[in-house]
């Protein structure tokens, strides 16, 4: 079976139609700092708006603890929606609390509201399945379709992603659908050498798509947050960077794996180790086995790699044929741990074949570093979706849109 589509809705002129974008933005301050992924909603959003469709938003944003927290609020998000949208936008300030209903009530054909952060839900993110089917069923109260256009959660078994496509006659939007376009080009026979790079803080999700990985590309570079955990495997000490200190053993097996199949890790030589987490830290260049070799010590902390690795990184990339890449290599929202970030982004621009970057914060990085979007082969509004696509697996919120690999 393949995706299905808009179309395959039928007429939606009047209808109360529910998606699901995924506007999970960074911020500053209560303002947004890069407004890729609200942009990257607008395509779906004008189409049902030009059909007469009476469109409810929803999305997640940040990973609050499953109740309100003022902090991740979307209405900074709404007030953007409107600016690009050019219309009002109706916020409403619970998701399926009175605020929803009368939000979803108050619209006219061709209006839009957006509901508050699903994850303000315990029912959103719940391991049980009854928990998440219970708040789907709320969702699906509000509208007579359902279209699913979040590339970014379509690996998270949530109730908005999945269960709600299960409750409503539900499709695909536009983004998605480009989205899959672009990653099948990296998923069947990319040009070759294909290397994928990896950095960024969610170190547990992307530790976990490296073995299935493995087999695909022909190298795999390793930066960001989960370096640290490839040196503390190799023996080195890492004072007090990100490390998952029991993902060890499993990166061990990971490093035997690309040695079996002729894969190159390559893992960065040197890193930037600063005395504190904040921009006006103090900070030094230091090979891998010398991380605590400061006057930190053990309180010091790689925010970076230095520069001998991001030279190292970049001819890999520039000798690619297909390049990958998701996470930024260092804290690059502190300029003094963004250099790694932009020597790479400036290496993947230099590429002979296809670079993609991945993921919210690599988008934001690159836009925030003073490169432009056309500047690479595309950029993807998901890093974990993409991933995880790429290693082959099977992805709950494409699945129960009809999509098989
Ligand atoms: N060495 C590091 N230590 C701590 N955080 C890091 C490090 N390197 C990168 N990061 C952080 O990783 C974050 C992005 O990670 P992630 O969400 O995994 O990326 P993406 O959204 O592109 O998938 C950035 O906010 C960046 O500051
Ligand atoms: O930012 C996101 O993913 P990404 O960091 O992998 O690009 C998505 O909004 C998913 O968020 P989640 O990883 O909290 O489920």
């Amino acid at each position: 079976m393949t995706l299905r589509t808009l179309d395959s809705l039928g007429s939606l002129a009047g209808k109360a139609v529910i998606v699901r974008c995924d506007l999970n933005v960074p911020l500053k301050d209560g303002q947004i700092t890069d407004d890729g992924r609200v942009r990257a909603s607008i395509p779906t959003l004008n189409a049902l708006i030009n059909q007469g469709a009476k469109v409810v938003v929803i999305s997640h944003l940040g990973r609050p603890e499953g109740a309100p927290d003022a902090k991740y609020s979307l209405a900074p998000v709404a007030q953007r929606l409107s600016e690009l949208l050019g219309k009002p936008v109706t916020f409403a300030r619970d998701t399926v609390g009175s605020g929803a209903q009368d939000a979803v009530a108050g619209l006219t054909d061709g209006d839009v509201a957006l509901l508050e952060n699903l994850r303000f839900n315990p029912g959103e993110t719940s391991k049980d399945d009854a928990e998440r089917e219970a708040f789907a069923a709320k969702l699906a109260a509000f509208g007579d379709a359902f279209v699913s256009d979040g590339f970014g959660v379509v690996h998270r078994k949530q109730a908005s992603v999945y269960e709600l496509a299960k409750a409503l006659p539900s499709a695909a939007g536009l983004l998605i659908a480009t989205e899959l376009d672009v990653l099948d080009r990296l998923t069947e026979n990319p040009e070759r050498p294909y290397a994928v790079v990896l950095g960024g803080s969610k170190v547990s999700d992307k530790l976990g798509v490296i073995g299935h990985l493995l087999p695909r590309v022909n190298s795999l570079l390793i930066g960001g947050g989960m370096l640290f955990t490839f040196l503390a495997a190799l023996g080195h000490k890492v004072g007090s960077s990100l490390l998952e200190a029991d993902q060890i053993e499993t990166v061990k097996g990971y490093l035997a794996k690309a040695e079996e199949l002729g894969v190159e890790i390559v893992l960065p030589r040197d890193v930037v180790v600063a005395s504190k987490f904040g921009a006006d830290a103090e900070h030094v260049v230091r090979p891998i086995d010398g991380i605590e070799d400061t006057d930190w010590g053990s309180s010091g902390l790689g925010l970076d790699i230095g520069p001998e690795t991001a030279e190292l990184f970049s001819e890999y990339i520039r000798a690619a044929r297909t390049v990958f890449w998701n996470g930024p290599m260092g804290v690059f929202e502190l300029a003094p741990f963004a250099a790694g970030t932009k020597a790479i982004a400036q290496a993947l621009t230099e590429i002979d074949g296809l670079g993609v970057v991945g993921g919210g914060d690599s988008a934001a990085a690159v836009r925030a570093l003073g490169f432009s979007d056309d500047q690479f082969g595309h950029i993807s509004t998901g890093g974990g979706a993409s991933l995880e696509f790429l290693e082959g697996k099977h992805l709950p919120g494409l699945e129960v849109l009809g999509w098989q690999q």
